[in-house]
């Protein structure tokens, strides 16, 4: 009676909201936790489903409680805590059970756990999980990597618990391994370009218009109503609405311009490059919120330094709007390639499609442009999405604004590395002839690294001088 389908280790923020959401939908789940005096006040909270929850006090009572195949699903930091769990957790599974990290963990961490699992026939899965605590408590969006034993097992789990788009249940079987994992850490990393380009625009208002938040967050609003919509849209629109109790002023205003970052948008920048691609919008993010961590730096740099504008006109909203869809658009763009470059380096066969299907509900980028990205990537599944047919009725109308508005950033003396960098890369990828001919000839005239003529097959080398 007391048996357990699944059990929850971890009783964090996620921990905590997926095992409610699962006693919700009526499966009987153990919980545990590293610090056992979280477990009771846990319980407290979770009400009439805490008769859905078994809770154990260590590992052994814990994987006790679960019933064959045993499912331990770890829901704690990345690194060093998921590495020793598994090893505490090793010796008291036995063949045919799962562990899933369902964490964030790096994608190559995942591969190897899963074949040092493998190797003693446990299963091992890396499920990326998105949406938040409140994605979690009532629909998450799921990226699993693993063995196909693994997601039969898993399915029936996870699918009742997973956001659904027009019914459709957003989780999916994505590769083996790494697969899941990497998949969520490339969400994470168009997470953080999304993010930036929505404060560059924010930036704009505020310092170039002299907006103030509440002002600013009435425009995000009527913007969540158009080709705008989407979760992060509609959280910047609530966040600037909110005042801060103590001071009376917007409550961003209070906030230390200095952002965090726990990696996974750094891994998808290190998994591009190693890759051959480039994400300049996902790039620009994460040095931007590096930058912001060096406030004292920016402040010298502030009285140092020359600005040397020119005023401009900054675009009004609509076109700001539009600038921002571009960003968005390019930004995802970039995301998807590393996904496909990835698949191809690691024989992953993702279905771009359905990696975009899953976004549309739960995590934290959906919006309706997912939807449009759908269908944009089951035209042309081998291609990268831009060579879509679809693609360039995406971009074309909203590709002016995202100009002006650079344009006038630049003169204003206001940054938009993001949106810049998302333009910079459309006009490079779409650039037929590109300037690689004088980097080719620098590479030769000082070093003798050759290149290949317009007119020959092989290398040359030129007569430099
Ligand atoms: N918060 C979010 O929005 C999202 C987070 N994630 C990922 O989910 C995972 C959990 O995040 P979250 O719930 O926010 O984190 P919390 O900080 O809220 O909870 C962390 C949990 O991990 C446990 N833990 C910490 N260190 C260890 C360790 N060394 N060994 C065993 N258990 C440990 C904690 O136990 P104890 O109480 O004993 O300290 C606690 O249960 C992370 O990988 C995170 O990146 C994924 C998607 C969204
Ligand atoms: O995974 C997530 C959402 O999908 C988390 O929100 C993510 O951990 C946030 O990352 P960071 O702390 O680096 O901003």
């Amino acid at each position: 009676m007391d048996e357990a389908r699944i059990g929850i280790y971890g009783l964090g923020t996620m921990g905590s909201a997926l095992a409610l959401n699962l006693a919700e939908k009526g499966i009987a789940t153990a919980v545990a936790n590293r610090e056992v005096e979280w477990i009771a006040p846990f319980l407290d909270r979770a009400g009439a489903l805490a008769g859905n929850l078994r809770p154990a006090d260590d590992p052994r009572a814990f994987v006790a409680r679960l019933t064959r195949p045993r499912v331990v699903l770890l829901m704690i930091p990345a690194g060093p805590p998921v590495e020793d769990t598994i090893a505490q957790f090793r010796p008291l599974l036995e063949r045919g059970d799962l562990v899933v990290d369902a964490g964030n963990s790096d994608h190559m961490d995942t591969t190897r756990r899963t074949e040092a699992m493998a190797a003693v026939g446990l299963h091992h899965m890396g499920l990326g999980v998105s949406g938040g605590e409140e994605g979690a408590r009532h629909g998450p969006s799921m990226m699993l990597g693993g063995d196909e034993a693994g997601w039969t097992t898993l399915r029936p789990l996870l699918e009742p618990i997973a956001a659904r788009f027009q019914g459709d249940p957003c989780v999916a079987h994505l590769g083996p391994g790494g697969a899941g994992h990497f998949v969520k850490t490339v969400h994470n990393g168009i997470e953080y370009a999304d993010m930036q380009m929505i404060a560059e625009i924010y930036g704009l208002l505020r310092d170039g218009e002299g907006w103030d938040a509440p002002e600013i967050g009435a425009l995000f609003a009527r913007w969540n109503d158009g080709p705008l919509a989407s979760f992060l849209v509609e959280t910047t629109a609530r966040v600037l609405s909110v005042s801060d109790p103590a001071s009376g002023r917007p409550l961003v205003d209070m906030i230390r311009d200095q952002a965090g970052q726990k990696g996974t948008g750094r891994w998808t920048l290190i998994e591009a490059l190693k890759l051959g691609q480039s994400a300049p919008a996902i790039e620009a993010a994460v040095g931007a919120r590096s930058w912001s961590a060096l406030k004292p730096l920016r402040l010298a740099a502030e009285a140092q330094l020359p600005a040397q504008t020119t005023a401009t006109e900054l675009p009004d909203p609509a076109t700001l709007a539009r600038a921002l869809y571009a960003g968005r658009l390019l930004a995802h763009l970039q995301g998807f390639e590393i996904l496909r470059a990835a698949s191809t380096e690691h024989g992953w066969s993702l279905d771009l499609s359905r990696v975009a299907a899953i976004w549309r509900a739960g995590c934290i980028i959906r919006s309706d442009l997912m939807n449009d990205l759908v269908g944009l990537f089951a035209e042309t599944p081998a291609r990268p999405g831009w060579l879509a047919p679809s693609a360039a009725g995406l971009i074309g109308p909203a590709l002016p604004s995202l100009r002006r508005t650079v344009a006038s950033a630049a003169m204003t003396g206001l940054p938009v590395p993001a949106l810049s960098g998302a333009l910079s890369w459309y006009d490079s990828i779409r650039r037929g002839q590109g300037t690689a001919n004088l980097i080719q000839a620098q590479r030769d005239a000082f070093g003798r690294h050759g290149f290949e003529r317009t007119d020959r097959a092989g290398t040359s080398h030129g007569d430099w001088g």
